[in-house]
């Protein structure tokens, strides 16, 4: 209500500038069901409806020319003294300006409060301020309704909030994650590896895998939970590579809303989804030193706080964690703590690179293609004699998931049942292009590597040959020998 709303007194009031009503005024304000007083410029009441007498226990006979703030307005809801001068009604008897307050309490007579809501107007007279009116309510059932229905919200937001954790974590488990679980291979490296995954996995003990890419060390992971007697229980995975260190630590282990800008709500990590199940932590190596540290907290302690809260939560957990880093080396480089490094490392499980088990890969071939059958709906039956020579002659910088990759492309481009595989060109600038080739592989791939950099150029000075310090004559007739071919 702004200052302009000012009530002009249309009684007889007497020029000592009384607030007085006329009685036709008064029935009416006798009829109204909100609390009326009337004040007189020292603040003493002139005017006391029924419904006032009602809401405040007290009677217009005891309230009438006596100071209403001391009676009933005296102290705040914590029940410290509210002072007149601060009172709203009593500063509009000062400046004339009108007041809407809804945040306050009147006492009743028994000593027993209830909220108001209330206004306080001037009272004017030939433009003279006269006196106040205030209507108040009793707003109990208003506070009542609007504390339950802020309840009902809390509880709809924190099952929301849990649901959608939940789901956010399903999704990706669905995404990431289609299929058995297995583990093909043959090779006596790779049966070494499956039974130290099977002694380790019904133990709790914490498992550190190490391996180069694509390697297979979330499959490992799978299998370590899958064969746990948590395997009922969620397995929860964590990418620590794919988030800044301020968002992997909030994705670990939560936030209370307001943590950080953009924490609108609040959020379980995934210590906490992972509560009696196994968190796999891939790329440790990535954990900011301050996320160490309190990864290093929960292990020794199994409890750990959100961000932005001061409150301990008690997790069971298996941990297992994976890096294709040579962690050891980053203590050295004091990348890593060495006292977390030693807290993971209590069961180290190392996965070999493909190139050092290439007898794996005819098995890993039938696993693959049975999958891509699936998902792109061919009948493949496996890949031809030469294929599979040229698969195994090849060094798989990327490991498993390279093999993957490329049985997807040639599924895709097969006309027929059987894979047709090429030679497999040599990445010269990877190590391990060096590790298992005969001389004449590394001879095409390196000639193969000159070409493309030089635009497929063979003669003239800027050409291959050159380059290769050849005549283009033997240049051109090793590139026919080794069935090198400029691509269409
Ligand atoms: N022995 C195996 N048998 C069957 N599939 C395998 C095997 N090893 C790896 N794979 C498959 O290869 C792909 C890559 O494996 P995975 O993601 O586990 O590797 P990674 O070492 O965790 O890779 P990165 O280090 O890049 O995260 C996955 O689809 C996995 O199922």
């Amino acid at each position: 209500m702004s200052s302009k709303h000012k009530i002009t007194a249309m009684n007889t009031a007497p020029s000592n500038s009384h607030v007085d009503f006329l009685p036709e005024n008064k029935l009416l304000l006798n009829a109204v069901g909100e609390g009326i007083y009337g004040f007189d410029l020292n603040g003493n009441a002139v005017f006391i409806n029924p419904a006032a007498e009602r809401m405040t226990g007290w009677s217009a006979e005891e309230l009438l020319g006596k100071n209403i703030h001391n009676c009933h307005h005296h102290s705040h809801a914590d029940g410290s003294h509210y002072p007149q001068e601060e009172c709203p009604i009593y500063n509009t008897l000062h400046d004339g300006i009108a007041r809407e307050i809804s945040h306050e309490l009147f006492w009743r007579k028994d000593g027993s409060s209830f909220p108001v809501h209330y206004t306080s107007t001037p009272v004017y007279k030939a433009n003279k301020l006269i006196g106040v009116v205030a209507i108040f309510r009793d707003i109990s059932i208003q506070k009542q309704t609007e504390d339950s229905l802020r309840q009902a919200l809390e509880q709809v937001q924190a099952l929301s909030e849990k649901l959608a954790s939940e789901n956010d974590y399903l999704h990706t488990e669905l995404e990431s994650h289609t299929g058995d679980v297995n583990i093909s291979g043959d090779s006596p490296l790779i049966q070494r590896l499956i039974q130290q995954i099977k002694l380790v996995a019904n133990t709790n003990s914490t498992v550190l895998i190490s391996g180069e890419n694509g390697t297979g060390k979330e499959l490992v992971a799978r299998n370590i939970h899958k064969l746990s007697n948590r395997s009922d229980k969620p397995l929860v995975c964590v990418n620590c590579a794919a988030f800044s260190p301020t968002l992997l630590e909030s994705e670990l282990f939560g936030h209370e809303k307001g943590a950080y800008t953009g924490a609108t709500a609040r959020r379980k990590g995934r210590f906490e989804l992972a509560h009696q199940g196994t968190l796999f932590l891939d790329e440790v190596a990535e954990l900011s030193l301050e996320a160490q540290s309190k990864l290093l907290r929960v292990i020794q302690e199994q409890e750990f706080e959100r961000v932005g809260s001061s409150t301990s939560i008690k997790v069971d957990i298996r941990l297992v964690t994976a890096s294709h880093h040579d962690l050891l080396k980053r203590v050295e480089q004091g990348l890593f703590r060495m006292d977390l490094y030693y807290r993971l490392n209590v069961f180290p499980l190392h996965v070999p690179p493909l190139r050092e088990r290439l007898s794996d890969i005819p098995t890993l071939v039938s696993h693959i293609v049975a999958g891509l059958n699936k998902k792109l709906g061919k009948k493949i039956k496996g890949v031809s004699k030469k294929g599979l020579s040229n698969l195994m002659s090849y060094a798989w910088p990327g490991n498993v998931r390279e093999l993957q990759n490329i049985l997807e492309r040639q599924s895709i481009l097969a006309q027929g049942h059987v894979l047709q595989i090429p030679t497999l060109a040599q990445q010269t600038d990877t190590p391990a292009a060096h590790t298992l080739l005969t001389l004449e592989q590394v001879e095409a791939s390196h000639i193969r590597y000159c070409l493309k950099q030089l635009n497929w150029r063979i003669s003239g000075p800027n050409g291959a040959a050159s380059l290769l310090g050849l005549p283009a004559s033997t240049l051109r007739s090793r590139m026919k020998k080794l069935n090198i071919r400029r691509p269409s």
